[in-house]
């Protein structure tokens, strides 16, 4: 069978069981499809894929919890298992409205090969709640973690699956949860990562996938015989990963214009520096979820409400919100205003329409699963850590980080010469991590 049918016949079988979960399916076409070189030569591997496309286990639960009026709410909680085929399943949790099993499932997904791009022992997962923290006090925050992690704690260990956070989930969240999975089961262990730094956590962790990112992007640059430093750049979002991608941008020399929120973006023509960056924990330790206040803050700077910051000119764009938020006519924007460099920080921040556009017109692109794997890389690290009962200071961290950032870099990139597919790292990231998982569970037979 030709790679374009062994694809077709893959997508077929998603599109029938799953019809309803158009994220899930994104995210699988993307793959399926990009790796069609690769089935072509082995097409053993495309039914090692339809294994692969099913979780290995999606668990779905009720979290009831107290809000501060004494009335009992609901929301839905989610852990897919995805893939343990070389190593615990790892990966966040989420805790935002939208979150439901389809936008778990395609997190999950991208989450087998990313972890697999790390070079770390770490399977694939997933998972979250439909809990919106807007307006909800420290308290009610407190007990719905507790509640959350009531019924998450017995599915989880710290040789089983390692959650850690997302959209949604910081320290605090870490925190809450971590406590409460103690009280559960007397055991102090390296159950979550993103851990307080008193108690098991790693250095570097918050910063990790911002700074992951930008070593990623300044990786690709290198290939073009330039850098970051002097480049201007569009960033959205104003949560974690938009922070460490603000801090080691500005630290390498780059003028970082802009930000943004579900309300808007925010234009700082004189770019962000220390304080600016610094009141970005600030703004989003609120939990309003907006970004107006900025220009309020930073005068000099502009509020454009209802608009993305593709529109800006620039030479490097990073996403770093949600998926989905940069589409084709923001990509034909960014292509105009003679950007040569998008990376994705959010999980599939590309609509597939928008990669297209971007890789037709010669732009660097990198995939989420690749250029945003420094967090769970990190993740790892904290695992290791933990298991070793010691703690690596900030220079042995960011070295480990570092090297590991060139090595998906360079991952990427042998498996496109080995494949004869140029400089698409689209491709050669979901090929690397790929072939990896794939050796794996043909090795560890009918699982
Ligand atoms: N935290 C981590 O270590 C990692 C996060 N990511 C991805 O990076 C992205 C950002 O995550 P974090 O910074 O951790 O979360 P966060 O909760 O700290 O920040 C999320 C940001 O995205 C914005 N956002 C969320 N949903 C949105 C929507 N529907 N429309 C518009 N804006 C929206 C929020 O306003 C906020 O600025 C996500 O796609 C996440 O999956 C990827 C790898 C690791
Ligand atoms: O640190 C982790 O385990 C997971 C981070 C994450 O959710 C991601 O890579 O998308």
């Amino acid at each position: 069978m030709s790679g374009v049918a062994a694809a077709q016949r893959l997508l077929a079988v998603v599109d029938k069981r799953d019809p309803h979960q158009p994220e899930f399916r994104q995210a699988v076409k993307e793959v399926v499809e990009s790796l069609i070189p690769v089935f072509d030569v082995h097409p053993e591997y495309a039914d090692v894929m339809e294994r692969l496309i099913e979780p290995e286990r999606a668990i779905q639960f009720r979290v009831a919890w107290l809000d501060d009026k004494g009335k009992i709410q609901v929301n839905r909680g989610f852990r897919v298992q995805y893939n343990q085929a070389i190593g615990p399943y790892k990966g966040g949790l989420r805790f935002h409205p939208s979150v439901n099993m389809s936008i778990i499932k395609f997190l999950g997904f991208e989450q087998i090969f990313k972890n697999s791009l790390t070079t770390l022992p770490m399977g694939g997962a997933k998972g979250g709640s439909d809990f919106d923290a807007r307006g909800k006090s420290d308290a009610e925050i407190m007990r719905f973690c507790q509640s959350f992690m009531t019924e998450l704690a017995r599915h989880i260990g710290a040789n089983i699956d390692v959650p850690a956070g997302d959209i949604g989930v910081g320290g605090k969240e870490i925190g809450y949860m971590f406590g409460q999975y103690k009280r559960l089961t007397k055991n102090f262990e390296g159950v979550l990562t993103g851990k307080g730094q008193t108690w098991g956590g790693s250095l570097i962790r918050p910063e990790a996938t911002g700074y992951g990112l930008t070593y990623f992007v300044q990786e690709m640059l290198k290939t073009k015989n330039t850098t970051l430093a002097g480049k201007t750049v569009c960033v959205s979002g104003f949560g974690n990963v938009c922070w460490g991608t603000c801090l080691k941008s500005v630290e390498l020399g780059a003028k970082v214009v802009t930000i943004s929120g579900p309300d808007g973006y925010i234009y700082d023509p004189a770019g962000m520096n220390a304080e600016k960056i610094n009141y970005l924990l600030e703004l989003r330790a609120t939990n309003n979820d907006v970004v107006a206040p900025y220009a309020q803050r930073f005068p000099g700077s502009q509020f454009h409400a209802g608009k993305k910051p593709w529109e800006v000119k620039c030479d490097v764009a990073m996403t770093c919100a949600t998926q989905n938020e940069l589409n084709g006519d923001d990509a034909r924007q960014l292509v105009a205003n003679g950007c040569m460099c998008v990376g994705e920080g959010s999980n599939m921040g590309c609509t597939p329409e928008a990669i297209e556009v971007l890789q037709h017109a010669g732009l660097l692109f990198s995939p989420g699963k690749a250029s945003n794997a420094g967090g769970v890389a990190v993740s790892g690290l904290e695992m290791s850590q933990n298991s070793m009962r010691l703690r690596w200071t900030t220079e042995e961290v960011d070295q480990h980080l570092q090297r590991i950032m060139r090595d998906i870099h360079e991952q990427c990139l042998a498996a496109c010469r080995r494949f004869n597919k140029g400089q698409d790292y689209l491709f050669g990231a979901n090929a690397a991590g790929f072939l990896k998982v794939c050796q794996a569970m043909m090795e560890q037979g009918c699982v």
